[in-house]
């Protein structure tokens, strides 16, 4: 066995997910992790999004905040697996991406590589993103090479689309290079909606959703914001699809809508940016898999099946892949490639020049 461990905080700021991988011959997932973030530590790693007072310092605290909740996890996971530090060959620790600016040349993940290091006694791969952006990359999105490896056909031409926070897109086609890249909002806009209308986390199963009506004229309206149009490489996050930019398309709309249908209308938004980009980029795409918490969206599911006839949509989980734990499991998979001194990213996906070695080790 090759033990590793992947840890995943992503822009939804729902929790920490681990995953314990096995990565001798085909990623296994052994077991899994996760820990909502403590609300104290949730609000400030959102505010630390934006610009704010002393925010140099308060970032070095909430990242070694975060590293103490994951070496928490860590060692929770290993005693439940009778395991030992010793028995694992490194983490992979995405961290909490705090800001993606890569027209500026970066992309902040915070999480105290060091310092989780030092807790765990186990090594450290931390900071996937800053070498793929230095050689001119997007840094995002870095799932699509892991995706290959676990679902590429030799005959079916696949997506896979990864629907966390923001949605990302890979596709799979037999004898061609793994294409990828974001597609605009997944759940963020969706989450806050339902955070200001109806104080609740996300919109369970996308109940809420299904019992608005979709604005046709609303949708248009928000499918005509200029990066849908954008092909590939290209990534987003809270930098473009925010709160504010959905009440200045709001504004722009100016009819009064019922909060419902705006909800359902979002829905919608995530759905038809993911079926318009996927049949822009891969018109002979036969099957679509769906993975991250947006799987669990009954409504979104069915959107975009209904985007989408010709093609079947399933989640990860027709494939054997749970859809909750492969953004996580990917981290442990990269930071392998990076021990392993194997490149991680695929300039096709993110505009890099060239492949790239990415991550940086904290021995144990
Ligand atoms: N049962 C459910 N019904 C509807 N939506 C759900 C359900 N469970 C999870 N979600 C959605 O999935 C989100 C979490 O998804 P996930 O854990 O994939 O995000 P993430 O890891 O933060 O994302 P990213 O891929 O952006 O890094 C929640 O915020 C919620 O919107
Ligand atoms: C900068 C950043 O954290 N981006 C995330 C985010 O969440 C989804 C999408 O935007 C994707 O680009 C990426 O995550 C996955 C893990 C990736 O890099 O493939």
């Amino acid at each position: 066995m090759a033990l590793y461990l992947g840890v995943m905080s992503g822009t939804s700021l729902d929790g920490i997910d681990i995953a314990l991988t096995d990565l001798l011959g085909q990623p296994q997932l052994l077991a899994h992790y996760f820990s909502p973030l403590p609300e104290a530590l949730r609000s400030e790693l959102l505010a630390l999004c934006q610009s704010g007072p002393d925010e140099l310092a308060r970032q070095a605290v909430a990242g070694n905040a975060w590293a103490e909740c994951v070496a928490t996890g860590i060692k929770q996971l290993l005693a439940e697996q009778n395991l030992t530090a010793a028995d694992i060959c490194a983490i992979g620790s995405h961290g909490q991406t705090v800001r993606h600016e890569p027209a500026r040349g970066f992309s902040v993940q915070i999480g105290a590589p060091a310092l989780l290091a030092e807790l765990t006694g186990i090594s450290v791969v931390a900071d996937f993103r800053s070498r793929d952006i230095a050689a001119g990359g997007q840094g995002a999105p870095l799932v699509p090479a892991f995706h290959q490896q676990l679902f590429a056909d030799d005959i079916e031409v696949r997506a896979l689309v990864n629907i966390g926070g923001f949605s990302n897109l890979t596709l799979l086609t037999p004898g061609a290079a793994v294409q990828g890249f974001d597609c605009g909002p997944g759940n963020a806009l969706m989450d806050a909606w339902i955070r200001l209308h109806r104080g609740q986390d996300y919109d369970a199963d996308g109940t809420w959703a299904a019992s608005g009506h979709v604005n046709h004229t609303l949708l248009t309206q928000l499918l005509e914001d200029p990066f849908f149009a954008q092909r590939g490489p290209k990534s987003t996050g809270r930098e473009y699809f925010h709160p504010a930019w959905l009440q200045a398309q709001l504004k722009r709309f100016g009819e009064k809508l019922e909060a419902v249908d705006i909800q359902a209308t979002l829905c919608a938004l995530t759905a038809h940016c993911i079926s318009q980009a996927l049949l822009a980029q891969q018109p002979q795409c036969q099957r679509l898999l769906v993975c991250g918490g947006g799987a669990h969206n009954r409504q979104l599911m069915a959107l975009l099946q209904q985007a989408l006839p010709a093609l079947h949509v399933d989640t990860t989980q027709a494939l054997g892949a749970d859809p909750d734990w492969l953004e996580a499991m990917a981290f442990a998979w990269l930071a392998k490639c990076c021990v392993d001194g194997t490149p991680g990213n695929r300039p096709a996906v993110t505009g890099a020049r060239g492949l790239r070695v990415l991550g940086a080790i904290y021995p144990a």
